[in-house]
């Protein structure tokens, strides 16, 4: 399988800001990759290099076998989807219809049809007076209508409700479907989002913590929850991720995958144990584990 994106050893400063440190990661042709990470974690910093609007401060980030910055022939092939776009003052709706395709030789009149009408995008105001939601709808549109060999997402749902998120997830997955290629899509809202990867990347801080098929996610923690007595103890020696404490319960995310016996250990002491949902993994994986959380062989049992 070729890759739509291959990104090495790329790191990003601005002034004393090291938004990225020596990323490298790869993104198959054909798949739908979530980006998550915090705020700040470096997402959008990643999206703007491959979409050519920044370049890395050290390393090689390539689209399609080439450099994006300023190369005009890749990035015929992107489409960027951000929530900064700007539009002149006079612009409505039917402007960026007709303008878009221009930019997007694979538009499809029908998808931005169906997504105009169904997020009810208005026709007659000036986008500059839209809400939030509606501009993260135009945006929408301009991501989904391009059929772009490479769609990057950043943050696409700002705003939007529920019924337009559900539409564009139902378009996003069936014109997918219909003509394949690479979208990586970042978003806060992980649980909603779910069932469109194929792909999973979490980065921290600038550094990537996973980056994996999205059937491999669900391998890479557990989590145990139960007494907080019985937690502490199976927990002992293993690297906890992120812990939670209600009352006299806890709940300990942990790397890698729970053996039969810890499963059965689990049972006697009264805790389960659960493979960590994607959001999980995610909020670990950002979590600052303190040495505290690293319960250590000796600890109280
Ligand atoms: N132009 C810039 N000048 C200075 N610092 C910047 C600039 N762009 C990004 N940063 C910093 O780089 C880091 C990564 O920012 P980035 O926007 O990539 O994060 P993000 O993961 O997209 O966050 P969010 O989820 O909040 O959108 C942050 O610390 C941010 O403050």
């Amino acid at each position: 399988m070729t890759n739509a994106v291959d990104i090495r050893s790329i790191s990003r400063s601005f002034g004393r800001t090291r938004a990225l440190e020596d990323i490298t990661l790869s993104v198959p042709d054909g798949s739908i990759c979530g980006l998550f990470g915090r705020n700040g974690a470096g997402k959008t910093t990643i999206m703007s290099i491959l979409a050519g609007q920044d370049r890395p401060t050290s390393g090689n980030a390539k689209v399609f076998g080439e450099h994006p910055f300023e190369n005009s022939s890749t990035l015929s092939k992107i489409s960027f989807v951000r929530d900064n776009q700007r539009y002149p003052d006079d612009y409505r709706l039917h402007h960026v219809l007709r303008i878009a395709p221009r930019f997007a030789p694979n538009w499809s009149v029908d998808v931005a049809a169906e997504l105009v009408d169904g997020l009810r995008i208005p026709a007659k105001i000036p986008i500059k007076k839209f809400s939030r939601g509606q501009l993260s709808s135009i945006a929408i549109v301009m991501g989904l209508a391009s059929r772009a060999p490479l769609t990057l997402l950043d943050e696409p749902y700002l705003g939007l409700d529920i019924t337009a998120r559900a539409l564009f997830h139902d378009l996003l997955l069936r014109d997918y479907s219909a003509h394949p290629r690479t979208v990586i899509l970042s978003t806060h809202l992980i649980e909603e989002s779910e069932a469109l990867f194929d792909r999973v990347i979490i980065i921290d801080r600038g550094r990537v913590r996973v980056d994996c098929e999205r059937d491999e996610a669900s391998n890479l923690a557990f989590t145990i929850s139960g007494p907080a007595d019985a937690v502490d103890k199976l927990s002992t020696n293993r690297r906890v991720l992120l812990t939670h404490a209600a009352g006299g319960l806890r709940s300990a995310t942990i790397t890698g995958e729970a053996s039969d016996e810890l499963v059965l250990q689990a049972r006697t002491l009264g805790a389960t144990i659960s493979s960590a949902s994607l959001p999980e993994l995610v909020a670990a994986y950002g979590a600052d584990a303190p040495e505290s959380t690293l319960i250590k062989k000796g600890a109280r049992a």
